[in-house]
């Protein structure tokens, strides 16, 4: 069996007698039932995920930054050059970008996955990881951005880089993303996952003019009109209007899934991945936190989709992992309240 189809068949249910613990612990806890609001509930769906109550603490934590490059970036659909995309990796090695300080404030480390850049990377870094399946994408704007081998192998990527950080001892884990133009795939995926309209689902990305936007309205929607992408067929999708990195990014969700870890998402790149990701295993969706509400309109219309409610927003559109890793210190403390508060009982505190 395949790689890919050994994790989707491993991805089960959350575990309802865990779930069942962990609301009812909240309910003894010193404090009015239901005072915290939806991280009672993130709580108990990650006791779910663990099968026990509580669950382990979602540490430690590791972003792995998944870049690709884009060869839509022909039709001018955003305003930086194709190279920031390698450049940007090595900014990640050497610890300068914004993800890494962000990690270096909340205590997760960073992982950079190559996937699919265009330049190969000059750095050698141990915590480069070097699975280029190809060197950027094909014009999804005017044929199929990879071939169905292509996709699958990206997102056997992502599925190998979770497993390896599991078994390294992560017990968080959160995506990240660099890739110019890959918010274009970020709203084809969207659209062609949840039936939302092009102009919906496409946003300005890294800042672009009106007249930039509307090109890249067109884009989406000749694209979807070129590949009619099926989304009874996932791998389908990525391939027609996908990113190696979208692909990467849904292996991994899926990875971490599998192995009933817990996987913060991060903007619209992650949350176009986890579309294709919850269409090959629907019950992945029980791993997925979302860590932030991107500004780009299609990460609302994702998460609509997933039925998940974002922990941060900021109006951030930075990607990278950067709001992945800002709520992960938010995913901790929900599990940290099953742990360490106490109970009305052992605190002698009066009930209601
Ligand atoms: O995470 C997001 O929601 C997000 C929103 C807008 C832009 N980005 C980042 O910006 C780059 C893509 O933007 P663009 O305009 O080149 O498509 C890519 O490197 C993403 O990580 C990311
Ligand atoms: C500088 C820069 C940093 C980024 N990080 C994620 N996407 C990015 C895009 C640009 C342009």
């Amino acid at each position: 069996m395949s790689l890919l189809a050994e994790t989707v068949r491993a991805i089960r249910p959350l575990d309802a007698a865990a779930m069942a613990a962990a609301h009812a612990r909240h309910a003894t806890l010193t404090k009015p039932p239901g005072s915290l609001g939806s991280l009672e509930d993130l709580g108990v769906r990650l006791a779910g995920l663990a099968g026990v109550n509580p669950p382990p603490l979602p540490e430690p934590a590791v972003v792995a930054v998944f870049a690709g490059d884009h060869g839509v970036l022909d039709q001018r659909v955003s305003p930086w050059p194709q190279e920031v995309t390698g450049q940007m990796v090595a900014n990640f090695l050497a610890g300068g970008a914004v993800v890494n300080a962000f990690a270096r404030q909340t205590g997760a480390s960073v992982v950079v996955v190559d996937v699919g850049v265009a330049a190969p990377p000059v750095t050698s870094a141990e915590n480069l990881i070097e699975a280029n399946v190809r060197r950027g994408t094909r014009d999804l704007s005017v044929e199929p951005a990879l071939t169905r081998e292509e996709a699958t192998a990206a997102v056997e990527v992502g599925i190998r880089v979770a497993a390896d950080l599991v078994d390294r001892g992560a017990g968080c884990l959160a995506t990240g993303d660099m890739g110019i133009g890959n918010t274009t795939p970020a709203a084809a995926l969207i659209a062609a996952f949840t039936g939302a309209a092009a102009a919906d689902v496409t946003g300005r990305g890294t800042g672009i003019d009106d007249e930039t936007h509307g090109r890249k309205v067109g884009v989406v929607q000749r694209a979807l009109a070129l590949h009619r992408p099926d989304p009874g067929d996932p791998i389908g999708v990525l391939a027609a209007v996908g990113g190696l990195e979208h692909a990467a990014i849904a292996g991994f969700v899926l990875g971490g899934a599998a192995r009933r870890v817990p996987v913060i998402l991060d903007g619209v790149i992650a949350d176009s991945a986890a579309l294709a990701a919850a269409a090959l295993a629907p019950d992945a969706v029980g791993a997925m936190v979302a860590g932030h509400r991107s500004a780009e309109p299609g990460a609302s219309v994702a998460l609509r989709h997933l039925g998940l409610e974002p922990l941060v927003d900021l109006g951030l559109r930075l990607g990278e992992g950067t709001g992945a890793v800002l709520a992960w210190p938010i995913v901790a403390s929900a599990v940290r309240v099953l742990h360490d508060v106490a109970t009305f009982d052992s605190a002698g505190v009066a009930e209601k």
